[in-house]
């Protein structure tokens, strides 16, 4: 069978940042944010060629092993073959290993501008084979649902399938992220997870994410309650020791704060009016930044 055929025209994929879990939704929720990583994708008549300005510049390889360049390339193979080159051209802003998707948008903005350059790419890989393939290049499909679909989403594995819906979080809230320097990989993370947890906790966790649905869509004045976890935080403490105390302070003065993904992160979900207060309540040595939320997920947009 002959291979696709690919536009000679570049394209432009934006991708968002998310936060996964946002306390008791271990896994499963994840908010996107406005934060973007943005990447121009040509095909080339031959060769790799990367151009990287922002976080990362001076790590990531600049090669096949580039998370971007995998992300292609699987796609490229399900929506029938490889272009004889490729040039991208990535503006990245999502800073690394800190909990707020760096991973996830790589490798949706990888498939999406594998399939936006590929003419008839979007017959050939519909959204829910997307949202596979997403899941299964990054291990669990939180981070990348949110990451495609944007707003607050709920993912789950059905058969080894991945399926997710989207909702709308309310629009009062604000979300406002504290950035440790230092990262710490999702995978250091998740090797401190224990194998099993006390059917107590799970059972708090159970009730806290699908109160969380609620509260983050229609009721905020339950956030405090509904981001309540005992299944991820606390057993990562060691790796973000910092981290999990300013959780600990927000929460006491009222604040609904959680560890961002596999951290180190802080997410604080505020009220409109209260963000703020919310950066003053850290107090000295964390710097605050308040981020708008992202309703539309992954994005081709027109080349600047
Ligand atoms: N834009 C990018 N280009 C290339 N590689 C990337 C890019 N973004 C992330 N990566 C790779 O992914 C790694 C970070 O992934 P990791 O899953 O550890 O953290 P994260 O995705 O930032 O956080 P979390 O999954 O907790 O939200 C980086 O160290 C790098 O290897
Ligand atoms: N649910 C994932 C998100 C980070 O990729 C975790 O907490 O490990």
């Amino acid at each position: 069978m002959a291979g696709p055929a690919f536009r000679a025209a570049a394209v432009r994929v934006r991708t968002p940042a998310t936060s996964a879990n946002l306390g008791p939704g271990f896994d499963a929720l994840g908010l996107a944010l406005g934060l973007y990583d943005d990447v121009v994708v040509r095909v080339a008549d031959a060769g790799l060629h990367i151009d990287i300005a922002g976080e990362g510049a001076e790590t990531v390889p600049r090669d096949e092993n580039h998370l971007l360049v995998r992300s292609l390339r699987a796609a490229f193979d399900l929506l029938g073959g490889q272009p004889r080159g490729l040039e991208l051209v990535c503006a990245n802003r999502i800073p690394h290993g800190r909990g707020l998707g760096s991973s996830a948008a790589a490798i949706c903005a990888g498939i999406v501008a594998a399939r936006a350059v590929t003419i008839g790419g979007a017959e050939r890989l519909g959204d829910e084979a997307l949202l596979e393939l997403a899941t299964e290049l990054e291990g669990h499909p939180d981070n990348v649902a949110a990451c495609l679909y944007g707003g607050f989403t709920l993912s789950w594995m059905d058969g080894g399938v991945a399926r997710a819906i989207r909702m709308t979080p309310a629009d009062s809230i604000v979300p406002v992220v504290f950035v440790p320097a230092r990262a710490v990989s999702t995978e250091t993370a998740r090797g401190l997870l224990p194998r099993t947890v006390p059917h107590v906790d799970a059972a708090a966790n159970a009730g806290r994410a699908a109160l969380l649905v609620e509260a983050l869509t229609r009721r905020p004045e339950l956030l405090l309650t509904a981001t309540e976890d005992r299944l991820h935080q606390e057993y990562r403490a060691p790796a973000m020791p910092e981290s999990v105390t300013l959780v600990n302070r927000l929460r006491a003065d009222g604040v609904p704060a959680v560890i961002s993904g596999a951290g180190p992160t802080v997410l604080a979900l505020a009220e409109s009016g209260a963000a703020d207060k919310v950066a003053r309540l850290a107090g000295e040595g964390w710097a605050a930044n308040r981020l708008a939320l992202d309703a539309g997920g992954a994005s081709v947009l027109p080349l600047a």
